[in-house]
């Protein structure tokens, strides 16, 4: 049995509004759910119901105002030091504007080899930059270029590979083919399926397009009003797997 990476318990979340009369705003009540090694969880719901929130709050990226977000068994607010940062980098955010996802000044060579940085690799990052793009089916030749200068595709490609080159457990992709032509969908979602199968990653999948969560996901989560009103089993079938 493959193992949960990550857990929201109980999770709710309230925004608060007006600055003379502080009010609240809930958006999320007490949603829980898991996401295990190599197996997606699809999330779906009206626009609104808290999807990005959600997302957001299991990636680290917002504090619950209530409940927690557990990574390998510890509650985030507990992590320090190394298990703070094993937390940031193998846990990664994939958003739905590639380009906007990548510093706009930066060329691609720029932005991945910063990447490397951060993980302390020095000298031999050069090769392990050739080997990602491979993996996400880019030519070297991009290197050069900024993202203005890619397609909506090619830059969500470099976007997977930035988050790659961390050795993510857990991507969560908040529509991450919806900004892409339907034939470049099509190649990004076998690219996400293909990576899967190969590395085990947990993915969280937010779309609006039943068929791209039939595609990815062996269990469909449907978020409304920022309740989850349940978890079903998605369409293995389809997936082949
Ligand atoms: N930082 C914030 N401050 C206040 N309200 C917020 C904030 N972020 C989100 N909200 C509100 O929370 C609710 C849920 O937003 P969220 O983006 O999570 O929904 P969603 O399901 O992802 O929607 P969509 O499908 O349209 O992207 C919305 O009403 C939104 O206005």
């Amino acid at each position: 049995m493959l193992g949960t990476l990550l857990r929201g318990v109980g999770i709710g979340k309230a925004f608060s509004r007006g600055i003379v009369r502080r009010r609240t705003r809930v958006v999320l009540e007490d949603v829980t759910l898991e996401i295990g090694e190599g197996r997606t969880l699809g999330l779906v719901g009206p626009s609104g119901s808290g999807k990005t929130t959600l997302a957001r709050i299991v990636a680290g990226l917002e504090t619950p105002t209530a409940g927690r977000v557990l990574y390998r068994g510890r509650d985030l607010r507990d992590l320090r030091g190394g298990e703070r940062k094993a937390f940031r980098r193998r846990v990664q955010m994939i958003f739905q504007d590639p380009e906007g996802s990548l510093n706009p000044r930066k060329t691609i060579r720029r932005s991945l080899e910063e990447v490397l940085d951060l993980r302390g690799v020095q000298g031999g990052g050069r090769q392990e930059v050739r080997e990602v793009l491979e993996v996400v089916g880019m030519e070297a030749e991009v290197l050069d270029r900024l993202p203005s200068q890619l397609s909506g595709g090619q830059n969500q490609r470099i976007a997977l590979a930035r988050a790659l080159i961390l050795e993510p457990e857990v991507l969560v992709l908040d529509e991450p083919t919806s900004a892409l032509d339907v034939s470049v969908q099509a190649q990004i979602l076998h690219l996400l399926r293909d990576l899967q199968r190969e590395r085990g990653i947990g993915y969280l999948l937010i779309s609006h397009h039943p068929e791209v969560v039939g595609f990815l996901a062996q269990e469909v989560a449907l978020l409304r009003g920022g309740r989850l009103l349940r978890i079903e089993g998605g369409e293995e079938g389809k997936a082949g797997r």
